[in-house]
């Protein structure tokens, strides 16, 4: 094994559906520990990827090694990875201790051994007493909770969460990432966690892994993700940007970027490229007398904060402003001053046209 070899390793993954390449060549290490989300908007081959590493899918090339062992040929029983599906999958007519207790009389273990790990899986998930309850006389939260403690109780070496938390109201999706991430830090659990949400992700991920089409768009941690995307799709899923394409060239030895009015300086573009600002509507600040200025032209309220677009010539700009007793309030039509971040992120321009995304 090579020493970059992870706990968890995909190798040169491969599936496709006709015409759909599902998941492209896709290499990966986790640590053993590590809670690793795959994000992407729909048809971006996370739930494929997600299958294919529990066993449930085939894949037409590469190899998964899990814990130095290979368990490309093996069902998902045999795996050690242990599945929660989005909709849980209990079985209705049986209670919650019934449900835990399923995989562990498959493995024909001893009915004190069984009643022992059911009890410590109980108190893990924090449902302690709920044994004899039915899936259906149990809140959303609480029938998530048993989904988990029947993967667990099986003692996986990797927990596979396929959108885990999506049947759940915003509340209790707060609620039970932080109870996602005790479990993982109490058990030293590695966890592949499937989510469409980007504020989840970045919220809940050690590293999380941003796909597109089959394709890796970008693995690296969620500030990372966030401050530092790799290109204008990852910008664009991943939070809200402002992408301002503009033009690189050097004078009396720096390199400068503009684009209308905006000027930066430069590090590290190559003068030669077209380049694209990445600027977070956070980083930008409105003020009543700066040299750039710009018209409001639309103004949303979020409560913690109020987005005001800004128009400076051709483009437009989204401003948040956190709404606090003393900040400033604009009207649509107001001129402003507007205060750009003195060195944002940049990438290259993408080569083609990118699609339409709704995040
Ligand atoms: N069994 C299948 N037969 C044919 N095509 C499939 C099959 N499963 C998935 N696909 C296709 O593979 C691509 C990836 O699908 P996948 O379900 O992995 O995406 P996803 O990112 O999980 O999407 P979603 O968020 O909507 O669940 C899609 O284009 C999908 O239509």
């Amino acid at each position: 094994m090579s020493q970059h070899d992870g706990f968890l390793s995909l190798k040169n993954l491969q599936k496709q559906f006709g015409d759909v390449k599902a998941v492209n060549n896709i290499s990966v290490d986790i640590d053993k520990g590590e809670l690793i989300s795959f994000i992407g908007p729909s048809g971006c081959g996370k739930t494929t990827l997600l299958r294919i590493i529990g066993g449930f899918q085939e894949h037409d090339s590469g190899s998964i090694t899990l814990d130095n062992e290979k368990i490309d040929h093996l069902s998902p029983e045999n795996r050690s990875t242990g599945m929660v599906f989005q909709n849980y999958a209990l079985f209705p007519h049986m209670t919650v201790y019934q449900n835990i207790e399923y995989g562990l009389k498959i493995q024909k273990l001893q009915k004190s051994e069984r009643k022992k790990r059911i009890e410590e899986v109980l108190s893990q998930v924090q449902l302690e007493g709920y044994g004899d309850r039915k899936p259906s006389e149990l809140s959303g939260g609480q029938q998530q909770r048993v989904a988990i403690a029947r993967c667990l109780v099986l003692h996986p070496k990797v927990l596979l969460l396929d959108e885990p938390l999506s049947n759940l109201d915003a509340k209790l999706r707060m609620t039970m990432r932080e109870e996602i991430r005790r479990l993982k830090e109490e058990l030293d659990l590695t966890i592949i966690f499937v989510t469409h949400d980007q504020e989840e992700a970045l919220s809940i991920s050690d590293r999380m892994i941003v796909l597109n089409d089959g394709n890796i768009q970008q693995l690296d941690k969620p500030d990372l993700v966030y401050t530092k995307p790799q290109n204008e799709f990852v910008a664009n899923f991943v939070g809200q940007a402002n992408i301002i394409t503009g033009s690189v060239n050097t004078s009396d030895g720096s390199t400068y970027f503009h684009a209308g009015e905006i000027t930066f300086n430069v590090q590290d573009a190559d003068p030669s490229e077209d380049a694209m600002a990445v600027i977070r509507p956070e980083q930008i600040a409105l003020n009543t007398d700066g040299p750039i200025r710009g018209e409001i032209t639309k103004i949303v309220y979020n409560g913690s904060f109020t987005r005001y677009f800004v128009k400076i010539d051709e483009f437009e700009v989204m401003v948040d402003t956190v709404n606090t007793a003393y900040s400033l309030r604009y009207q649509k039509g107001d001129r402003v001053g507007i205060e750009f971040p003195d060195t944002p992120h940049f990438i290259k321009k993408s080569k083609k046209e990118p699609e339409k995304l709704s995040v």
